[in-house]
């Protein structure tokens, strides 16, 4: 599985989903521009000594990581989506898009596809989830689908 972050902004929310893929095997992706350095202290320490285990690719854009994964299936995390993550039958190749800390994902991308835009339920008057805590309670939630391949 892949989990895509679209220009993060804060270095520990990066440091711990890339711990999280370090611990599942999942393919991370960073769309630039980043918030950060790849070299800042908060990214390291929250990742602490798990970054050799980690898959990571870094592209320009969403639209060039797209081209690069036509076969993809991928899902758009947001508040703003109908269903829930709950709804779905995930696999080994899906996608899993989520926004920037402050603004989230683009309204267009969200717009383009609203079919496969999942939503964790929070209360009404809640803006959102912390990113790297949405991040873990989406990836569990599609490996506990796939019987946690390869996990002990
Ligand atoms: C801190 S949130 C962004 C908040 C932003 N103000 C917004 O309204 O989208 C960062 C990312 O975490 C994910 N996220 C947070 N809470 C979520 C929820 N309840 N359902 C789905 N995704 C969520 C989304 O991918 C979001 O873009």
């Amino acid at each position: 599985m892949h989990i895509v972050l679209v220009e993060p902004e804060i270095p520990a929310n990066t440091g711990n989903v890339s711990r999280t893929c370090s611990c599942t095997g999942i393919t991370l992706h960073l769309v630039r521009p980043l918030g950060f350095s790849v070299d800042d202290k908060q990214l390291k320490r929250a990742g602490l000594d798990y970054w050799h285990l980690l898959d990571l690719h870094y592209h320009d854009s969403f639209a060039d990581l797209q081209a690069k994964y036509p076969e993809g299936r991928f899902f758009y995390a947001t508040t703003k989506a109908e269903k829930s993550y709950t709804e779905f039958e995930y696999g080994p190749n899906d996608f899993f898009v989520f926004g920037k800390e402050t603004r989230g994902l683009p309204d267009e991308l969200i717009d383009a596809n609203l079919d496969t835009a999942i939503r964790i339920p929070i209360l009404p008057d809640a803006r959102s989830l912390n990113l790297s805590n949405a991040v873990a309670i989406v990836v569990f939630e599609a490996l506990r689908q796939q019987g946690f391949p390869g996990l002990t």
